[in-house]
Parts: structure tokens; sequence; C-alpha cells
């Protein structure tokens, strides 16, 4: 109403009967300003100071300022006869003596801290404690304990010597309460004492039941509780981890809590930076009552069922939008980065400066080529309509519409006769190219030229790209800067005779994503068979690397290990399936979003996922030690992993057959080629010839999908590579690297086949998973698997270790094994028996 007000001419102002109303508003406007509140609040804290002051001297000199005092509250008129001893004069002690005296007793020292935080809360606009809350707590303790003390004055009929202590209040109750039921007086203090706590904290009640577990009661909770109920919940949970520094969120300022995550790291014993995040209370769906599915995933055509399971079986999270925004507005969106906060990225200055000079290519050189094109197919006949170059670093492509009537194939199987009169190696000609309608002849520049890493990186293209895993390769044939997101491709096949640039093409991936990516983002597992080509990047171990638990190197060189690496990936993938399973997403893009929304619970396991990228360097030497041990987890992991973010770029030198098996090969749709030695080779890896027609250095073919591209790949140099990861691994990182699941070889487990299970040589997890199954009446091995938070095949193990015991069912395809034992006492009998 008062915006519509016209603007105050004194004539309006005359007649206007709404004058009050903007006097009101200017009042509006002086309570609510800054300054105000900041005066406000001091003198808020003051006056806590003066009490605190006046009522611990009261303590000591109450008994004598007390006649004084009463006939001052009598008649303020008369003169005192002598002066207070409350060295907080009159006023200090009046003050003390009615707070203190004549109403709460001791626990009118619970006004302090009030007036404490609320000046604080009023001048600096932080709240150091929720102080709604602690007003009505303190003001309830203040009457309760004046009682509570008041009963032991009156019952000891001490109020002579001690009032001080319960106050008017607490005294006259008591009396009061005694007139009616004597000394049972006590039980009624101690009973309201009782409701006070189970209602204000809500006080989980259904946890005193036996038996009743954490999960039954989350079903239990009726969906239409409060967005208050529900924040109390959500604290209570956050209160139980008090190993997550969410606490610390709730009571310190946001700067504080970034250190103190830091300080605290091993605190969260599974994966160092486990979140500091409070979740919301989830009812579950109807769904629930039906028994979770293991989730096996053999091949990918399961990918699109699992997906619909995800809908239709899943127990399916609802979730209180109200509270989860009430967290987001308290605490902000969860930020993974904080786990490092000062993490500064690596700076362009530690790449080298070259001096590029002139153009590579001269016109004299262009048209001598193109002349000489033109030459050599009119001397087989074939004229030709148009020629245009375009140059690239190391090729320049010329490309050619032929006139009407003439076979393309005929062109292409010139291919030698135009490399030798061109005098040079590595001609290739693409007939046609792909959507343009020309031919191509790509002929090596004379003077090829370098394209350096400070160019492709520093490029505004790779600086603002968005990709999740932007990798910058090089330069492609019309020197465009080449990205590309590993997380499309989604796995890299690489190969290359030695000595053509694999290894500068693996540091320039690695590189690309050090750049781009925080630690808390990004986890590379690197596999080095040759020892050194990797040995550099130690130094980020405890940034970026990961690796099994109790390995002592982060890279791994060692074949054994490479296989225990992979199965352990195999459980990662599993677990984050079963993960996205219960949060219902679909990829791990989704998975974090909702993670960062704060809309999923650490309690369950849930953590913000980085993605993993496994690098191996030499597949060769893999294959030829462990064989079908490592080909079945790599081609399990390329058929699976790319939604839940593993991702592997796997080099090989000798991309022959039984390097790069039918299985591995079908499932990496990304295929990167140096120059090979052979067509056949070339074939091998990409499906067609033309890897053997490169010129080395980095001149390299993409297949990516029916496309393939020339690039020219950037130069990184090894002394480049280590100032990168000399600046990454001199800064603060994790206290060690990315823990992957443990995995236990064959040979180490604890015997799978149920004939050999011998109750003496169970699992150290035996007997725990069995209360679990028996509890929850499931016989469910994904719940062994979250619930002990252990790896799927060990679940699967303990599952069969169960059925051997007699514990749980035969397996029935997709449905939960049937629990055998109904109640924990039968259970603990039969534990005993075993
Ligand atoms: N992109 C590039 N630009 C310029 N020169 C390059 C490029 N890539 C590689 N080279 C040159 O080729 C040499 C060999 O490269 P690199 O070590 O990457 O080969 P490789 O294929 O890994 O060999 P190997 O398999 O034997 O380890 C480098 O030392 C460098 O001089």
């Amino acid at each position: 109403m008062a915006r519509n007000i016209p603007k105050n001419t004194e004539k309006t102002r005359e007649r206007n009967p709404t004058q009050s109303i903007s006097f009101d508003f200017n009042i509006k406007k002086i309570l609510q300003s800054e300054q105000l509140h900041f005066v406000l609040g001091i003198l808020f804290i003051l006056l806590g100071v003066f009490m605190l002051f006046s009522f611990s001297s009261h303590l000591f000199t109450g008994d004598a300022d007390q006649s004084e005092v009463e006939d001052n509250l009598q008649s303020s008129i008369e003169p005192l006869k002598k002066q207070p001893k409350n060295p907080f004069g009159l006023y200090g002690a009046k003050l003390a003596h009615l707070l203190l005296f004549r109403l709460f007793g001791w626990s009118a020292f619970l006004l302090v801290p009030i007036l404490l935080i609320a000046g604080y809360k009023l001048s600096f606009k932080k709240e150091i404690l929720p102080l709604e809350k602690l007003t009505w707590q303190s003001l309830f303790y203040m009457i309760w304990l004046s009682t509570f003390l008041g009963f032991f004055v009156f019952m000891l009929e001490a109020e002579e010597k001690w009032s001080n202590l319960c106050g008017g209040i607490g005294y006259f109750i008591n009396e009061y309460l005694y007139g009616f039921i004597g000394w049972a007086s006590f039980f009624v203090i101690s009973f309201v004492l009782i409701v006070f706590i189970v209602y204000y904290y809500k006080v989980d009640t259904s946890s005193f039941a036996a038996n009743e577990t954490e999960e039954d009661v989350a079903l239990a909770t009726p969906e239409s509780e409060t967005a208050e109920d529900n924040i109390a919940e959500a604290k209570n949970i956050k209160r139980v981890r008090a190993n997550f520094e969410t606490i610390l969120a709730e009571e310190e300022p946001e700067e504080e809590l970034a250190i103190d995550r830091e300080d605290n790291f091993d605190e969260a014993n599974i994966r160092p930076f486990l979140p500091p995040i409070v979740e919301t209370p989830i009812a579950k769906s109807n769904n629930a009552s039906k028994s979770p599915v293991a989730l096996t995933i053999e091949n990918s055509d399961d990918i699109p069922e699992i997906i619909e399971e995800f809908e239709d079986e899943a127990p399916i999270l609802e979730i209180n939008e109200s509270v989860n925004d009430e967290l987001v507005k308290k605490f902000g969106l969860y930020d993974p980065m904080l786990d490092l906060p000062h993490y500064k990225y690596p700076t362009l200055d530690l790449m080298k400066e070259y001096d590029m000079g002139k153009p590579n290519v001269s016109q004299e050189e262009l048209k001598a080529n193109s002349d000489k094109i033109v030459e050599t197919l009119a001397n087989y006949g074939i004229g030709i309509a148009s020629i245009k170059a375009t140059i690239g670093p190391t090729v320049t492509l010329y490309e050619i519409i032929p006139d009407a009537g003439v076979r393309i194939s005929k062109i292409k199987n010139l291919e030698d006769d135009i490399a030798l009169s061109l005098a040079a190696l590595g001609i290739r000609i693409i007939a046609p190219i792909p959507g343009k309608g020309t031919i191509g002849i790509e002929v090596p520049n004379k003077n090829r030229e370098m394209v350096p890493v400070k160019m492709v990186i520093g490029s505004e293209k790779f600086q603002k790209s968005t990709a999740e895993l932007p990798i910058v390769l090089g330069k492609t044939i019309s020197n465009d800067i080449f990205i590309t997101d590993l997380a499309k491709m989604p796995h890299l096949l690489m190969a290359g005779a030695t000595g053509q640039g694999k290894s500068v093409g693996l540091n320039m991936i690695l590189t690309s994503l050090l750049y781009k990516k925080h630690p808390s983002q990004l986890k590379f597992v690197l596999v080095d068979p040759k020892k050194v080509e990797l040995t550099l990047f130690n130094k980020i171990e405890r940034h970026f690397l990961a690796m099994l638990p109790n390995a002592a190197e982060a890279i791994i060189t060692d074949t054994k290990k490479v296989v225990h690496t992979l199965n352990s990936l195999c459980i990662e993938m599993d677990n984050r399936y079963n993960l996205l399973k219960d949060a219902g997403c679909r990829n791990l893009k989704e998975y974090n979003v909702k993670f960062v929304n704060r809309r999923l619970n650490p309690d369950k396991g849930h953590y913000f996922m980085p993605y993993i990228v496994l690098i191996i360097d030499e597949l060769a030497d893999l294959m030829m030690t462990a064989g079908k041990d490592v080909e079945q987890p790599i081609a399990r992991l390329a058929q699976l992993a790319r939604a839940i973010g593993i991702h592997l770029v796997v080099a090989t030198q000798r991309p022959s057959v039984n390097v790069i098996t039918g299985t591995i090969k079908a499932n990496f749709p990304a295929r990167l080629s140096f120059k090979v030695t052979s067509k056949i080779d070339s074939r091998t890896i990409l499906d067609t010839g033309g890897a053997e027609q490169l010129v080395g250095q980095g001149d390299m073919l993409l297949s990516m999908g029916s496309d393939i591209i020339r690039l020219q790949c950037a130069f990184v140099d090894t002394p480049e590579v280590e100032d990168v990861c000399e600046f990454i691994g001199n800064q603060q990182g994790y206290d060690s690297a990315y823990m992957l699941p443990e995995f236990e070889g064959e040979s180490e487990g604890g015997g799978s086949e149920k004939s050999d299970f011998d109750p003496s040589n169970r699992d150290q997890f035996f007997d725990e998973a069995a209360r679990l199954i028996v509890t929850h009446q499931q016989g469910s091995t994904s719940l062994i698997q979250r619930r002990l938070k252990l790896g799927y095949n060990r679940a699967g193990r303990l599952i069969d270790q169960l059925e051997a015991a007699g514990i749980v069912g035969q397996f029935e395809g997709s449905k939960a094994r049937e629990v055998l034992i109904k109640d924990m006492e039968t259970l603990e009998r039969h534990l005993k028996s075993l």
C-alpha cells in the first residue's frame, strides 16, 4: 500500500490520511537498519557479560546485600543505608537478586549464553548455535533445574542457606507439589524431564524395541512427516556420524569447515574424501518391501534391463524436496573440491615456449605439389576439375574434384604412383572424403611443424571446454585444435610401432586431464608393465592415483597385480552400479548431481564418485603373460563401465589379433593409431589401412565410429610432465591414494565351493553377515555388500558359505534367497553349533 502513495509533496502530506502509514514505514526501515542491529547486538553482549559478572559476584556477596536490595525493591526512593558489596553496584545486585534469589536460582546463568549468542547474531549476522532452539531449551531447563534443585532444598529444609540454588520458582513449585503428593514429587519432576526429552529431541523410541532395525524404522516413517521433523531427524543422523565433519558444518562458518575437513582426513577411513553431507531422511516406496536383487552384470546387453530395473524394481527413493532445499540452503551445495580447498591447478608457465618461426609450407612447395598431382593423374588419363590445398602441421591436404565419369577406385589405386612422383613417403588418399564429395590426397610437408603442448592446452577452446573429461590431442589437418571428451569415447585403444609417439600421446591425455580436473573429480589407475614410462606420475599419488589397499606402489608394474587391480576395478564397478541403482540414477553424472544437491545419504554408502581412468601402457606384455586373466576383466570393464565413470585407455606396440582380440576390440569404439609397421596391423587396429603410411613423430589416425581423422599429436616433453607432476605433488594431497576395493584371488579366497565349506575356515564376516541376513530376512548378496562394505565377490562367497551352513536357501535366479532361520535366538544357537 505504502508504495502506491503519491510522492510526498507538501500538499499531499497535508491532505493525505495515510501520513501515519508513511511514518510506520520509516519506523520499519529504522528497525531493519543494519546499524541498529549492530548496536543492539553489542548491547546484548554487554548485558550478557554484565549478568555473568554480577551473578558470579552475587554468589559471594548476595547474603550481605540481601536486606539492602530487598528494601530498595520495596521502595526505591529511600536512600541506601550502605553501598552494596556487589562490584556491579546496586543494579548489578538487584538484577542478580531478582533472577537468582527470587526467580530461577543458579539456572539463571543459562540466560547469559542466550544473550551472548543473540547479540553476536544481531551484530555479526552469524549464528554460532541455533538461537531459537537454544532459547526454548534454556527456558525449560531454567525452570526444571530450579525445580529439581528446589526439591532438595525443600526436603532438606535448607532454604535459609541454599535458596540461591533453586530460586523462588523452584522452591514454591516444590512446596505446592509436596502439599499434594509428598516426596513423590520427585517422580513428577523426573517424568517432566523424560517427556521433554522424548518429544523435544524426537527420541527414536522404536530403537528400544528388540530386533527392530534402522531400516524398519525408516520404512515406518510416515511420509507425511513435516519438514521440521525431517530436519530434526537429519540432524540426528548427523550426530551419529561423529566421524564426519558435518557437526562442524552446522556450527562453524564455511571457511573453518573447509580447513577442518582437510585436517580430519583419516577419520573417514574407507574413502579419504567421503563427503561431509547431511542427508534427507528417505522414506522408501512400497517397493522397498521387495528383496533387493544382487546386481550381476555379465554383458552390455544387460544394461537396458538394468536401467529398467532401476526404474521398476529398485527401492525408489522418495525425497522430501523441501528438506533438501533446507539443507542446501543451510550448508550450500556439496562441493567435492573442499576436500582440498587450496588446490591449485597447474599453470601454463610449466610448459615450454617454442619459437614457431615462419609458416612450414611455402607457396612454391604448394604449387609444385599440386602440379605434380595433376600431372601424375593426367598421365593415367584422369582429368581434374579443381584442386584446393589445406595446410596442416604435418601434412597438407589436397582436395581434388575429378572430371565427370572418373572412377574413384582408379585414383585410389594410384597411391604409390603419386607418392613416387612427389618423392614423398606417407601419402594417403581418402576417396571420397566423407561428406564432402571430394577426393583428398594427404602429402607430408617437407618441414613439419611441431605442435607444442602449451599452444593446445593454453588454447581458448580447451580452456573453455565443458567436457567431462576433456583431452586435447593435437591439431587436425586444417590446423584446428582437436579436443575430445574421454567420457563420451568412452574407451580408447591406442596402437603404434615403437618410437612413433605413443608415450607422448599417453602423456598428452594425462596432462590434459591434470590441467582440467580437480583431484576430487578424477583418479587414474596406471598400469605400466614397461616399468619406466609412467613412473613420472608417482608424485601425484596422493592427489590423482588410485591403488589397491596394501599395495606398495600406486603405479602397477607387476602382471599379477594387474590382474588383481582389474578385478578390483570390476568390484568397484559393481559397487558403483549398486549405488546408482539405490539412487535411481542412470549414470555417474546424474548420480553426482544428486549427491551435490544433498539428495543421497553418505550413511548408506553414497559418496561423490570421481571418474576413474585406467591407463595401460603396454597391453601386449600383459596378454602374453596373463592372457584370459587380463582379457576378461578388460572386456567386462569396457562393456559396462562407461555409465559409472570408469574409462579405459589401453595402448599397445603390437596391434596383432592375439593382443587386440575380438572381445577387446568390439568394446573399444574409439581407436587411435600412430604409425604401424604393416597394413595388417593398421587393419587390426583401425579396420582399414592407412596407419602404415603415417610419418611418425605423433602423426596419427583417430577412428571414432565410422569417421577417421588424421591428427598431429601435440608434443609434451618429459621434463614438462615432470614439472606438472611436481607442481601438483608439492601441494597438499589426500592422506593416501584413492583406495580400490580389495580383491582376493581365487587361491586366497575363503573357498567358494559349497562342498568345500569348512566351518572353521569361514570368512571373518560370516557371523555378522548371518545376523544381518536373519535380521532382515533377506538372503541378498547386495545387502551384505552394502552393509558390510565388501566387494561383490566376497559378499557372493559369504552367501555361498551361508547356504552351506544352512542359513539361507539355494540360489533362485533373480529372486533373493530364502532365509531358513527365522529369528536371532535360533541363529545364535545355530552359530554356536557350527
Ligand atoms: N607429437 C610429437 N611431436 C613431435 N615429436 C614427437 C611426437 N611424439 C613423439 N615424438 C618424437 O618421437 C620420439 C618417440 O616418441 P615416444 O617415446 O612417444 O614413442 P613410443 O611410441 O612411446 O615408443 P615406445 O613404444 O618405444 O615407448 C620422442 O622422443 C619424440 O622425439
